[in-house]
């Protein structure tokens, strides 16, 4: 919802409003007066939560508190303050633009408080980042945010709190972000720099700024952290090859209802319409949320001429995305899909996922991937590899995983996408065509993964993943996967890396092998 522009403080032409709507300006009052801040003590003031503050305040303890994941938890708790439309946008807003930004409010936080950050009660904290988010990056009113999320506190945690967070987000809301960022960016480094205007780790940062130039794109990197802090689009598919192709009959309905066909590949759409769970395919399984880059790797690795008989393998398929479209392709082309996933929660999410489709075209293998020779050894003319990663292709739709990993996690994360390529290229078919995906652009994840499976393995041919995209796309898909720029990395030039400022998708990687005989 919000967009983290570099200047969020403000919206165009600096106008401010509070939540309701009503136009204020920084600083000022109704008459245009410089805005003092109440005089009465905190005590006399405002006591109780609103609603929708109340909400993004449950979440954000529930982030920070018990590891949960915002994008399941945020429902349930509209869901339980029963908010209006209006309301649940506005939490919505508040929460994913808070936990995007955390880890910018805290470093600007930290300059308005008398202690350690970690000092304060880590509820306090939360509290101070929601209104540090209203301050520096809704258009609520300096007044409004201070004095809301004063009565949260005090409402939710105390009156003693209550003081603190009052004399805090006073001092904040003293500076714009672009003043703060100004303030505190001096003498750092570009990259730190950029990572706090952007409210990206640095770590991510230096990444992303990697994989951008082995890709061509060094100058994107302003442009990518951007579209990483704005809301993703929804995107739908409607599974092929079903009785009375209800996929696409669904598909259909949701266009009906305001969904936009998508110009880029068959079979899926852009939905804008609000709640997409009220549409009747994604009730019945057949039209399902997916983002269009892994639609269209999905339909790629189906491309390349299906022979009769043949047998598929979705190497790490939880919770089933790829998997329930690779299996309405299988069931299509009359041929089978073994569907594998180690955690047994995500296996059965994955046969929920695959279950509108005909059960003889797929079966679900729970176990570790990298035992599938043991008992499941194929061999499989068609493997997708879409391995556990870093996650930092999908930063957008994860609001607080971009300040949840750990460089660190990237060394066993490695290890693990090495064992399984090594495994999938064992029960590879002579001929067969090996999919290696992640969603995240890291080169130690991406390229190099590749550049090392080639050494290890010399019968693996790395086909150039561009053609095949563009055999399965629609004429714009085709021309906005060709329109690449010059690589010099031979590698790097065969792999497909998508992005969300340019394609408007996640920022997939997706190497195509096939087997040579
Ligand atoms: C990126 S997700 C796959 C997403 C899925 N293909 C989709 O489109 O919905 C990676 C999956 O790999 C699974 N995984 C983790 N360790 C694994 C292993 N040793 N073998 C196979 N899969 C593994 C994770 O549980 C997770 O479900």
């Amino acid at each position: 919802m919000t967009e983290h522009r570099n200047n969020p403080g403000t919206g165009q032409g600096g106008e401010r409003r509070n939540h309701k709507g009503r136009q204020r300006s920084r600083g000022q009052n109704r008459s245009g007066q410089p805005r003092q801040f109440s005089k009465a003590a905190p005590s006399q003031r405002r006591r109780s939560a609103d609603p929708a503050r109340l909400t993004a305040f449950r979440v954000l303890r529930a982030v920070s508190r018990d590891d949960a994941y915002a994008n399941l938890v945020l429902p349930a708790e509209i869901r339980r303050a029963k908010l209006d439309k209006r309301d649940a946008g506005f939490a919505t807003e508040l929460t994913y633009g808070t936990l995007r930004a955390h880890g910018t409010y805290d470093q600007l936080l930290a300059q308005c408080v008398d202690r350690e950050l970690s000092a304060l009660d880590p509820s306090v904290l939360d509290a101070l980042r929601l209104g540090a988010h209203q301050l520096l990056a809704m258009r609520v009113n300096t007044h409004a945010a201070v004095n809301e999320t004063v009565g949260l506190v005090r409402d939710q945690i105390g009156a003693g709190p209550g003081g603190l967070v009052n004399a805090v987000l006073r001092r904040l809301s003293e500076k714009t972000f672009d003043e703060w960022i100004t303030e505190l960016t001096q003498g750092q480094s570009e990259e730190e720099a950029v990572a706090l205007r952007h409210a990206h780790p640095a770590w991510v940062v230096r990444a992303l700024k990697q994989a951008l130039r082995l890709h061509g794109r060094g100058d994107d990197l302003a442009d990518l952290l951007a579209a990483d802090n704005a809301a993703p689009e929804i995107h739908l598919v409607g599974l092929p090859g079903m009785a009375e192709e209800a996929g696409q009959k669904h598909l259909a309905a949701a266009v009906e209802h305001g969904a936009v066909p998508s110009q880029l590949i068959d079979g899926a759409a852009v939905f804008r319409g609000g709640d997409v769970g009220r549409l009747d395919g994604v009730r019945e399984g057949q039209l399902r949320v997916q983002d269009i880059g892994s639609q269209w790797i999905a339909r790629a690795l189906a491309e390349p001429a299906v022979q009769p008989a043949e047998k598929w393998l979705d190497l790490c398929a939880g919770p089933g995305g790829k998997a329930s479209l690779l299996a309405a392709l299988a069931a299509e082309f009359d041929v089978t899909l073994t569907a594998n996933e180690p955690a047994p929660h995500r296996a059965e999410l994955v046969r929920k996922a695959l279950s509108p489709v005909a059960e003889r075209a797929w079966n679900v293998r729970t176990g570790d991937g990298r035992t599938i020779g043991q008992d499941a050894p194929g061999p499989y003319d068609r493997i997708i590899v879409d391995a556990p990663c870093t996650g930092l292709g999908a930063l957008r739709r994860r609001p607080e995983s971009r300040w949840r990993r750990r460089p660190s996690d990237l060394a066993e994360l490695t290890v693990l996408q090495e064992q399984l390529l090594d495994t999938a290229a064992d029960v590879l078919a002579p001929e067969g065509f090996l999919a290696y995906v992640t969603c995240s652009p890291h080169p130690a994840e991406t390229v190099a993964q590749v550049q090392d499976l080639l050494r290890r393995r010399p019968e693996l041919e790395l086909l150039d993943a561009h053609e095949v995209m563009a055999d399965v796309a629609l004429p714009q898909g085709a021309e906005l996967i060709n329109s690449r720029p010059a690589v010099t990395d031979p590698t790097a030039a065969r792999c497909v890396q998508l992005w969300p400022h340019i394609h408007g998708t996640d920022a997939m990687f997706f190497a195509l092998l096939q087997k040579t005989d």
